[in-house]
């Protein structure tokens, strides 16, 4: 292991067990609470979902450039159906299907989102195939379970209520699978463009799993350097995202990640942010920023014009 590899089972990042005694996740949960990223062990059959339906979306992205075509948001959301992207020469970075937590507005509003935040989900979902809509809707169903057991224990490690961190359903929790093309011909070192820019995301938890050319997602330590994740396969990444850094008063700190190209094949990845209940206050729950009388959902409506 090179220098800057994140060794994930070794007391570099911590490792959040879901069935840890309670000292022992306080104890690891405090630890990472700088990085913003932690493996998540206890969560296996979960991560066993988003191996195969990381596998059907690979399927759909390798097959008729028609169907491809047919799976593209309608009004042209960047968070909706199927997107790509290519660098300057025309050549293949990435190839995505994203999905909201309802297919629709009247969904959303039949799902308890309150009225005022249904435009998020006015652009509708847009799914290649029944069998992928089916997999992908059991795995993001047992992907809020896990969100919900984790936020549970976190609550738990940091003294506060569960409903005033995530503030239960529904929840708006949204997902992403992708799949990275390998982009050879690279120089070493950096310098080079990334299939993916730094960013933190908006989310309370984002999970992550991946498959294929490993060590291509980065987090960005304390002291600026770019870590590479080798997670366990059968672990998710965790990130804590900017909804928990505000909430927590920086307690939690947001995880700044990015992707690198593959080199050899492909790296396929689901990318599933969890997001409470829209009218969750975004203000700290320790009192640092108080005066904050924002919700979730506003942040989202201001931030992303009208959709999540
Ligand atoms: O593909 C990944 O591993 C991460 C992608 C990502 O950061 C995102 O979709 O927000
Ligand atoms: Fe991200």
């Amino acid at each position: 292991m090179t220098r800057g590899d994140w060794a994930m089972t070794t007391s570099v990042v911590p490792l959040l067990d879901l069935h840890d005694a309670p000292a022992r996740f306080r104890e690891q949960l405090l630890a990472g609470a700088s990085w913003g990223a932690a493996e998540l062990a206890g969560a296996e059959q979960c991560r066993e979902l988003a191996r195969r339906t990381e596998l059907a979306a690979s399927e759909f992205f390798a097959g008729d450039e028609s169907e491809k075509a047919a799976s593209v948001s309608p009004s042209g959301h960047r968070n909706r159906g199927w997107t790509s992207a290519a660098d300057d020469d025309g050549r293949p970075v990435y190839d995505r299907l994203s999905i909201a937590r309802f297919d629709d507005a009247a969904a959303a509003s039949a799902g308890g989102v309150p009225a005022e935040y249904t435009g998020l989900y006015e652009h509708p979902n847009v799914w290649p195939s029944p069998e992928l809509k089916a997999l992908t809707e059991r795995f993001r169903d047992s992907v809020v379970r896990t969100c919900e057991q984790l936020l549970a224990r976190i609550s738990e490690a940091l003294g506060v209520k569960p409903d005033d961190l995530f503030a239960g359903a529904p929840d708006n929790t949204n997902i992403t699978l992708t799949e990275y093309h390998p982009r050879t011909g690279l120089p070493a070192g950096d310098g080079n463009p990334l299939s993916f820019p730094e960013h933190k995301d908006r989310s309370l938890l984002s999970l992550l799993s991946e498959s294929g050319e490993p060590g291509r997602l980065q987090i960005e330590s304390l002291t600026g350097e770019w870590l590479t994740c080798r997670p366990d396969p059968a672990r998710f990444v965790v990130l804590f995202g900017l909804t928990a850094e505000k909430r927590t008063g920086g307690l939690l700190r947001a995880g700044n990640h990015r992707v690198l190209p593959p080199r050899t094949g492909r790296r396929r990845s689901t990318s599933n942010f969890y997001f409470p209940h829209l009218a969750t206050p975004t203000g700290s729950l320790f009192g640092e920023v108080a005066a904050e009388r924002e919700t979730v959902g506003q942040v989202l409506l201001a931030a992303r014009g009208r959709s999540l």
